[in-house]
């Protein structure tokens, strides 16, 4: 026979509550109205266990454009690293309202939530190898390129300096994998003064001649939907992420959510997606996808606050 003692219940609640505060979870910034997951319960394990296993074991995989950067400022779109040309003196009219007009055809299709994986491929390829010719018959020129970066509306998002910060005081390997333009987003973490040691970039990278003038793009294609870490094996790069089992991953995308894949042993991954667009239509695969889902929240506050529990902050 059971014997039910209501007086008990009261000190084991005050106990957990104590249990709580002392292993410190509480992280306000998850009550935040823009957060929405699935599953709060294992984010709460995720967190913990990546907490108790410390820094050491932990590295951040970012996609770049609309996740580190803002999707909007003021109602106003910002641009992505491809875009910061859109409104430069670098490339002509023509050009500009060609781009555009790839914009229109393409990014409804990448954001097309109707649409597998393997439908969008042909037209990713496609999007990005028009655009990039574009690009290179405009001649652009290396030595503009900080200029026009300073002049464009590209922003990081707010808390930005925090997060790349905490990183590199804790040692954290940031890894960014983007399809945008390497060379242009890179200016933007260097103007930012946040390209710290512990940053390593892997995107599309333009191809100079001697002249300093744009002849191609290197390397094999980087689009949405075909960035991971895999690209990194036998790499020195890989050598240095062998220890580090816990991954906190930060997209804007479905396709970036296998930036991880061939990460060794993967013990935890936090996955932290940014929902900037079409919110109502994607927000079920989102939840279904990442844990958890940020809705139009313009800034770095969960990652930063996640980070902070992590390597230990009080
Ligand atoms: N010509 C293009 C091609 C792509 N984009 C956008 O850039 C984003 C890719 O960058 P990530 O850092 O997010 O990997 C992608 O989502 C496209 O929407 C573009 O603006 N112009």
């Amino acid at each position: 026979m059971i014997y039910h003692i209501p007086w008990i219940y009261i000190p084991v609640r005050t106990a957990l509550a104590i249990w709580h505060q002392l292993t410190n979870y509480e992280i306000r910034e998850l009550s935040k109205s823009t957060v929405c997951m699935r599953d709060p319960k294992k984010v709460e394990e995720i967190i913990q266990s990546m907490h108790k296993a410390g820094p050491s074991t932990l590295q951040v995989i970012s996609d770049f454009d609309m996740t580190l950067t803002r999707f909007a400022n003021n109602g106003k779109r910002c641009p992505t690293s491809h875009n910061i040309f859109d409104n430069s003196k670098l490339i002509s009219e023509e050009c500009k309202k060609n781009l555009k007009d790839l914009l229109n055809t393409y990014y409804p299709i990448e954001i097309d939530s109707s649409r597998t994986v393997e439908e969008k491929l042909p037209h990713m390829v496609e999007w990005w190898t028009k655009a990039h010719d574009l690009l290179i018959q405009q001649k652009i020129r290396k030595d503009l390129l900080a200029q026009v970066v300073r002049e464009s509306d590209a922003m990081l998002r707010e808390g930005y300096k925090v997060f790349f910060d905490q990183l590199q005081e804790h040692n954290i390997p940031l890894l960014i994998f983007s399809a945008g333009i390497g060379d242009v987003l890179e200016e933007v973490i260097r103007q930012n003064n946040v390209f710290h040691s512990n940053v390593r970039v892997f995107s599309n990278y333009m191809d100079f001649d001697d002249n300093g003038v744009l002849r191609a793009f290197k390397g094999q294609l980087i689009h949405t939907y075909n960035k991971r870490e895999e690209a990194l094996l036998n790499t020195g790069h890989f050598q240095e992420l062998q220890d580090r089992h816990n991954v906190l991953l930060l997209g804007d995308s479905l396709g970036d959510l296998t930036m991880a894949d061939g990460v060794q042993n993967v013990q935890n991954i936090l996955k932290i997606g940014y929902l900037n667009d079409k919110v109502e239509e994607r927000k079920e695969s989102y939840l279904s996808s990442y844990d958890i889902v940020l809705e139009k929240d313009e800034t770095m506050d969960v990652p930063n606050a996640v980070l902070h529990h992590i390597t230990g902050g009080q």
